[in-house]
């Protein structure tokens, strides 16, 4: 009797468990559902709520709402936005294949449909490579005394002026000289002008309305476009003429081939050195102004540095020996200060993708052809990972930040292949600068507008002056 108890038992504690088993494998498992956030109204969805105000201010109210991850619905766009390091780096970098760039197509008519940040996968990496090689430490040392010669021209101009300067417009001509430079190496002064003049153009119609209704700020852009591939045809087929294909960027397109042996076409090749001169101009003179500013501002850093670069400056004999690689690559107080400088401005503060299938992050549904913004400024002033992030100190980079919490250059495949020349422009200038220059910032209101990239206001006025007392 007891055992046929027992055998029952144990036959109803089995299926017991079979049971839940079974339920537990059929049970539907619960859809992923979409972030926390809100999509405003219909169409404009909260387009007004961003534009109105800060930026920055809209990103970090969500945040402090909706937390780490939220959607939310602008320019017509439905998007996530992403502030924490894991997501920024699940998009940009472990999961990089389910994401691809998207801008609009106003702007990629503009710089160029083949400019390479355009693209994804084989083409992408190919043209990065090229680019890589022609922005690496080897390449960029050789191009120190270029850079030096127009560092000391540009600061002998500024102080020979006598009067206020818009320190931004100053700070964009000498960047786009070091971005022809990196680009064609030494250029005929000619068609560095014309490039210039044209380029002006192009940038105007850049952030203007895209119409092409002749006469208005957009399509003058597009014929300023067009004669700028005319001007590079025209260095290409003399480059080719006197066979001379250097180690430049153009010499890389240049001489590429794939496996089949097909060459970049000079459509190809104008679209990329486009892409690269745009990529490197305002960001690079953005930051630059921001540091004018930050040691301006900091008197008594402005002295740590003038003690660390006058070093060196005497080392090299009152400046007769140009600087050299190795000594840029030893200022450890002025390396701060860039970095700093970049965290504080945070110039470039989210970037765009766009989910290519539905895509599943911490258990949010990312929908397929949804826009997906990691916000780099919201993470470097998060104060999580940099305490008082709203204070400009640059010894709180005497430790490394925490894995994927500075991301300046951004992450991943398409992160910046420009950063160690634009931090190389930023060191030779600042070296020559506090040697043997000085200046003042008038009039400025400690405020801040957008180029589109944030800049001081009104792109931070300043007089400029030889230091006498230096040799
Ligand atoms: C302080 C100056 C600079 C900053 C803050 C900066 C920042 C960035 C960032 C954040 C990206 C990634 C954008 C994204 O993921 O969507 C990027 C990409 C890029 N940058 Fe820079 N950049 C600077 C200077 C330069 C310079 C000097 C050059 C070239 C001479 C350059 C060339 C490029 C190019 C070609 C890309 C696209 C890379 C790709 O799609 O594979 N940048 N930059």
């Amino acid at each position: 009797m007891e055992i046929i108890a027992i055998l029952v038992y144990i036959f109803l504690f089995l299926s017991t468990l079979l049971l839940y088993s079974f339920i537990k494998k059929h049970r539907p498992t619960p859809k992923p559902k979409l972030p926390p956030g809100s999509m405003g109204w219909p169409y404009i969805g909260e387009t007004l709520q961003l534009y109105s105000q800060h930026p920055n201010i809209f990103f970090a109210s969500k945040q402090k709402r909706y937390g780490e991850i939220f959607k939310t619905h602008i320019l017509g766009c439905p998007c996530v936005m992403l502030a924490s390091p894991e997501a920024a780096r699940f998009v940009l970098v472990t999961h990089s294949q389910l994401f691809k760039p998207t801008y609009p197509k106003s702007k990629e008519k503009l710089i160029g449909s083949s400019a390479l940040f355009f693209h994804q996968g084989d083409y992408h990496s190919r043209i990065r490579k090229l680019v890589q090689t022609s922005l690496s430490p080897e390449s960029i040392k050789k191009l120190i005394p270029l850079i030096q010669s127009h560092v000391i021209s540009s600061l002998e101009s500024w102080a020979s002026i006598g009067h206020v300067i818009n320190s931004f417009h100053e700070m964009k001509k000498f960047s786009f000289n070091i971005g022809i430079l990196s680009v064609f190496g030494n250029l005929e002064g000619n068609y560095r002008e014309q490039l210039k003049d044209n380029y002006c153009i192009v940038e105007k119609g850049y952030n203007s309305f895209p119409n092409r209704i002749p006469g208005t700020a957009y399509s003058k852009a597009l014929l300023a476009r067009q004669r700028i591939q005319e001007i590079i045809s025209e260095i290409i087929c003399k480059k080719k003429e006197q066979r001379l294909i250097e180690k430049n960027l153009l010499g890389q397109l240049l001489k590429y081939k794939d496996e089949k042996g097909q060459t970049l076409t000079d459509e190809e090749i104008a679209d990329n050195v486009i892409g690269v001169l745009f990529a490197a101009q305002d960001t690079t003179a953005s930051v630059l102004t921001w540091i004018l500013k930050f040691l301006h501002d900091d008197q008594k850093l402005l002295e740590a540095i003038k003690t660390e670069q006058m070093a060196i400056y005497e080392a090299n004999e009152g400046g007769k020996i140009p600087l050299s690689w190795g000594q840029t690559r030893n200022m450890p107080i002025t390396h701060r200060v860039i970095l700093e400088s970049l965290r504080m401005a945070s110039i470039i503060s989210f970037t765009f993708r766009e989910a290519v299938v539905d895509v599943v992050y911490k258990g949010y549904l990312i929908p397929k052809g949804w826009k997906v913004m990691p916000l780099f400024r919201n993470i470097h002033h998060n104060p999580e990972f940099y305490p008082a992030p709203h204070n400009f100190d640059p010894s709180r980079f005497e430790v490394a930040p925490k894995p994927n919490t500075f991301m300046p250059f951004g992450n991943g495949v398409h992160s910046c292949p420009g950063n160690e020349l634009a931090k190389l422009n930023m060191l030779i200038l600042i070296h020559h600068l506090v040697t043997k220059f000085r200046w003042e910032v008038v009039g400025y209101e400690n405020g801040v507008e957008y180029s589109p990239f944030p800049i001081p206001t009104h792109g931070l006025p300043a007089r400029f002056w030889r230091d006498e007392s230096i040799n």
